[in-house]
Order: structure tokens, then C-alpha cells, then sequence
């Protein structure tokens, strides 16, 4: 006999994945605004003469981001690589920015 107000293996494994889902979705929206924001950024640098990289700033957002991972339960490896993955991104962006508008001067 089985139970049948057992929760089935396979529908648990589907309730977790459609969470998953959502987080992912959620993370997507989060980097997209993040990124529209850095856009802005990019060219009110290139109008102002200002370096596309700021590493003091990188170091204290690395700094902040490991406390608040620790804090979190989050590996702050994994959060320090991440953010260096996007921030190095957003550099290339930057780099584009300024040189395409040096391209149109
Ligand atoms: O704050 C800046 O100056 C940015 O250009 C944004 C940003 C980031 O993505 O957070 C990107 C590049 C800089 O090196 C530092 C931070």
C-alpha cells in the first residue's frame, strides 16, 4: 500500500525546480537593472574624461560584499568571484562606450 498524501519524489523535485525557476528569473530582472544603471554610468564617464575602471571602489564593494555573504550563509569566494565576473563585465561595457565615442569625435 501506498500513502497517497505522500508528497511523490518527483513532485517535490518539481515544486523545488519551479522555485528555482522563479530565483533565476528574479536574478535576471536584478542583473538587467543592474546593467542599465552601469550603461548610464558608462557614459556619463566617457562625457566626463573619467577612467572606465575604479578599483578602490571595486575594493570596497568586494569588502562589503564578502561581510554581507558571510552574514548570509553565502561562500564569500563565490560572491567575491561573482561580482568581479560582472564588474569586469560592466569595464568592457565602459571601454565600448568610450571608444566609440572617441570614434565619433
Ligand atoms: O562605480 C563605478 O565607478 C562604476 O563604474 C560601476 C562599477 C560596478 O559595476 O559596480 C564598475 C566599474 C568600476 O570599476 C567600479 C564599479
Amino acid at each position: 500500500m501506498t500513502d497517497a498524501s505522500a508528497p511523490q519524489p518527483e513532485n517535490t523535485l518539481a515544486a523545488y525546480r519551479r522555485s528555482i525557476d522563479n530565483f533565476d528569473a528574479a536574478l535576471i530582472h536584478i542583473l538587467a537593472e543592474r546593467f542599465r544603471i552601469t550603461q548610464a554610468v558608462g557614459e556619463y564617464k566617457a562625457t566626463h574624461q573619467l577612467p572606465p575602471a575604479d578599483p578602490s571602489r571595486e575594493e570596497q564593494q568586494i569588502a562589503r560584499l564578502r561581510a554581507l555573504a558571510s552574514e548570509s550563509g553565502l561562500d564569500p569566494e563565490f560572491s567575491e568571484k561573482f561580482l568581479r565576473f560582472v564588474i569586469d563585465e560592466v569595464i568592457h561595457h565602459h571601454e565600448r562606450i568610450r571608444e566609440a565615442g572617441a570614434a565619433a569625435d
